[in-house]
């Protein structure tokens, strides 16, 4: 790699005198082809590109005219040509590139418009693999990257939302774009053709089951600019990735407020919960934990069991349901103050009903998200990042291994399987007591175990007082502990609490222990085998 001789001198105003337009993505082409060609900037164009350009009446000039080579190949060769990334690359401030230019006959290039092939979406739609290599842009990206290189001279534009603005320049600038704007496009299109690679990368690697290959690369959309971040201080933005999972990043909006950073975080907590049950099931979420779960037949019925287990919390919580919206529920949700509501679908009476509430964000996702798929999460480090397959885990009752002497009655394992579930996205130490498919009383994030298992207690306690009842919700439910009890401490409590029954991924050191004590306090045991950390 040599430098190129003579001094820089990119100016601001590089006057556009000729264009190439090669776009898949058609949006907005014969505009910028107009607006281009009543410039007087020539234009020059891939097969249908310049058919479409043609067709709407514009002088264009086909590629394969200016090089005087066809394209070939089902259009696998068409841009890869010297007269093509010569008259973009060189630099016009350089007499050897001028001379190279004169000596080859090529003409400069000072405006690229590309859209790559839709690979993204053509793997999203589940085609055959042959169809996915074929939509691999390989010329595309060439001249993405030859025209950024240049920015100093050439303009490039890889997103028809850029359109306006590159033609708003070109007015102000009488034809010219400035140094700044091609800079700022230069870095949208590496931008591009990065994640565009990383989009192949990550399909192919899924082809060849390579989950954690030695390379990890990873391309997100900015979707929304974000008020702050987690606190004020913070600045942050939205990003999807091409992964078309039903939920947050899918979902559309349709009214209130715009989402902020913690809205977002907690309702995706909310609906990944939801989507857990196969019965009707709803949620409430508060900093990314549940305060109130329940399963059932009605949905208006169950929002009032799973409001019923903390509705002090409840308040200014995030509520997702796994079921259509109607109007019964929606009328109740009218009556707390929520940040969020998301749902697969809402009806036009729930919607009326929802609208009186106008800073209430209501989301439908169209589709629920499948608990059992497989994926993969990311949690960022100082310099670096873990990468884990998703908690995809999901403990069925031909899972469980009764280990005390007592075994639990249906009644129990209908609530132990629940409230399993529900401990798995409870930030650990997590402890989950339940009766009758509704939680009653939830710890989260201790650092030690038995206090969560006294919180949840305490909780139940409190709640049923608030509520004018004699007895502690506790009394008669089932404790969920998302990892085992390493002493037989937190099981005491449980018992103390009321609990009867108690599901445990078992595993500790001291499980003969615990088991003699659960035996000794009567409760039914089992063990899932399988932990549900979350942190
Ligand atoms: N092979 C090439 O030389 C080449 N040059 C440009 N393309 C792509 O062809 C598409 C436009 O094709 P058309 O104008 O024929 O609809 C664009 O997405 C562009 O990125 C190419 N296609 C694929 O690699």
């Amino acid at each position: 790699m040599t430098a190129p001789t003579g001094r820089r001198t990119a100016t601001d105003d590089i006057r556009i005198t000729r264009a190439l337009l090669s776009v898949s993505d058609k949006a907005g082409l014969i505009e910028l082809g107009r607006f281009l060609a009543a410039r007087g900037v020539e234009l020059l164009s891939t097969g249908g590109s310049a058919k479409a350009l043609a067709q709407a009446g514009l002088a264009v000039k086909e590629v394969a005219t200016h090089t005087g080579f066809p394209e070939i190949m089902d259009g696998r060769v068409k841009t890869l040509h010297p007269k093509i990334h010569g008259g973009i690359l060189a630099r016009r401030d350089s007499a050897e590139h001028r001379a190279a230019m004169t000596a080859h006959d090529i003409a400069p290039i000072d405006l690229v418009v590309i859209n790559l092939y839709p690979f993204e979406a053509t793997v999203a739609k589940g085609a055959a693999y042959e169809d996915c290599v074929e939509n691999i842009d390989i010329g595309g990206p060439a001249l993405i990257r030859a025209a950024a290189k240049n920015h100093d001279f050439v303009a490039v534009v890889t997103d028809p939302v850029d359109y306006d603005a590159l033609m708003e320049e070109m007015t102000a600038k009488g034809g010219g774009t400035s140094l700044a704007l091609r800079r700022r496009l230069a870095s949208l299109a590496y931008a591009r053709t990065a994640a565009y690679d990383a989009a192949i990368a990550r399909w192919m690697q899924a082809e060849e089951k390579d989950r954690f290959p030695r390379r990890f690369v990873l391309g997100g959309e900015r979707r929304q600019m974000l008020r702050y971040g987690e606190n004020p201080h913070q600045q942050a933005a939205f990003y999807t990735t091409s992964d078309r999972r039903p939920g947050i990043a899918t979902a559309r909006q349709l009214q209130g407020k715009e989402l902020s950073y913690n809205n977002l975080n907690d309702t995706d907590a909310a609906f990944e919960l939801v989507a857990e049950f196969e019965a009707p099931a709803v949620a409430i979420i508060k900093h990314a934990n549940p305060c109130g779960v329940a399963i059932g037949k009605d949905l208006a019925e169950i929002w009032e069991r799973a409001l019923a287990c903390d509705p002090v919390s409840a308040f200014g919580g995030i509520v997702a349901i796994n079921r259509k919206l109607e109007a019964d529920l929606a009328e109740r949700l009218t009556k707390l103050f929520l940040e969020v509501v998301i749902a697969p679908e809402v009806d036009e009476n729930a919607a009326a009903l929802l609208a009186a509430k106008g800073n209430l964000r209501l989301l439908t996702t169209g589709a629920l998200p499948d608990p059992a798929a497989p994926g993969l999460s990311l949690k960022l480090l100082s310099g670096g990042f873990l990468l884990q397959d998703r908690d995809n885990g999901r403990i069925a009752a031909r899972d469980l291994k009764t280990v005390t002497k007592r075994k639990p009655t249906e009644r129990e394992l209908a609530d132990l399987l629940f409230a399993f579930r529900v401990a798995k996205h409870v930030k650990s130490n997590a402890i989950v007591y339940a009766r009758n498919g509704a939680t009653v009383g939830i710890g989260a994030g201790q650092m030690s175990r038995v206090d969560s298992s006294r919180i949840a207690a305490w909780k139940s306690r409190e709640m049923a007082e608030a509520a004018g009842e004699k007895e502690s919700r506790a009394k008669g439910s089932v404790v969920a502990s998302d990892a085992f009890f390493p002493f037989a401490d937190g099981l005491l409590a449980a018992a103390e609490a009321g609990a009867t029954a108690v599901i445990q991924p078992g595993g500790s050191m001291r499980d003969e222990d615990v088991i003699k004590a659960a035996d000794e306090a009567g409760l039914a045991m089992v063990f899932t085998g399988m932990r549900h950390f979350r942190h």
